[in-house]
């Protein structure tokens, strides 16, 4: 049953409610294929970027009918927002997820995968994929930001942890301040593995259109912080607050549980 909070306006932000991840992985499904349409009629590419972590289940309806036969799949070219330094073939691997619940499931071109290298060290793999970024936009695989230099995906998604965390950026970190690189990497993270590779918020808020997709009520408390207008006074805003595209479109896909504390939210019966 959807509810009355989907696609209200929480203090200017686009949050959308769902009754259980089902429904928000059909609505998903459909968001992401409308956004790969557009980006397919107006200069005949997709660049997308995923997350790890729970996004990818959230996914799953995009690999059923019938947007696995209705996407322009040969257009799709697919990044990492983030990865964790470990094999590809690892359990922790970003891509392995993505490979295993997504990427094996729809008919993407193998050659259009960008994965991040597994085989060098954090730095040298944030590096390596920052330049291979830097020449796709260079092609115009993937845009470029009218603002600044910039890269500006079709279409990033993120999840978020219950700490406010996305991608690869934790709360209080330093490079939450990086402003010139656009692929960095961390050797401190919180949650395991501490070795990750991450796009900067510079990257992300360039993109044309980002989703924040949410799930579960362990993260309620956070949501409502972070979808809340008002800053907290005595703390620095965290990641997830710090999203805010500045030329593009920002969705928030979350489910009745991860929406519970939201102030205001009103669900049908
Ligand atoms: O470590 C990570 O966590 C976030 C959030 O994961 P979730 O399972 O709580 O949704 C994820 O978006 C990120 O890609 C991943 O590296």
């Amino acid at each position: 049953m959807a509810l009355s909070g989907a696609g209200k306006q929480t203090n200017g932000r686009d949050v959308r409610i769902y009754e259980n991840s089902d429904e928000l992985s059909t609505e998903l499904a459909e968001y992401i294929a409308e956004v790969s349409e557009t980006a397919v009629k107006d200069r005949g590419i997709f660049a997308i970027a995923l997350s790890g972590g729970s996004l990818i289940s959230l996914m799953r309806k995009l690999c059923e009918t019938p947007y696995n036969k209705t996407v322009d799949w040969a257009k799709w070219y697919i990044f990492w927002v983030d990865e964790r330094v470990v094999a590809k073939s690892h359990q922790d691997s970003n891509y392995k997820l993505a490979k295993d619940g997504f990427l094996t499931k729809v008919p993407v071109i193998p050659s259009h995968v960008h994965s991040i290298n597994d085989s060098v060290s954090a730095e040298q793999a944030a590096e390596e994929y920052e330049f291979l970024i830097r020449q796709l936009v260079r092609t115009r695989v993937i845009s470029v930001s009218d603002f600044s230099d910039c890269p500006k995906f079709d279409l990033i998604l993120l999840g978020m942890g219950p700490d406010g965390h996305v991608a690869s950026l934790f709360p209080d970190h330093s490079v939450l301040k990086e402003t010139e690189a656009w692929v960095t990497f961390i050797i401190d993270s919180p949650k395991p593995p501490p070795e990750r590779i991450t796009f900067t918020l510079p990257v992300i808020n360039s993109a044309s259109n980002v989703a924040v997709v949410v799930t579960g009520s362990n993260k309620a408390e956070t949501v409502n912080i972070v979808t809340n207008g008002d800053a907290e006074p005595d703390r620095p805003p965290l990641p997830a607050k710090m999203i805010q595209p500045s030329n593009g479109e920002l969705v928030w896909f979350l489910d009745k549980a991860a929406a519970s504390k939201l102030d205001g939210a009103k669900f049908s019966e």
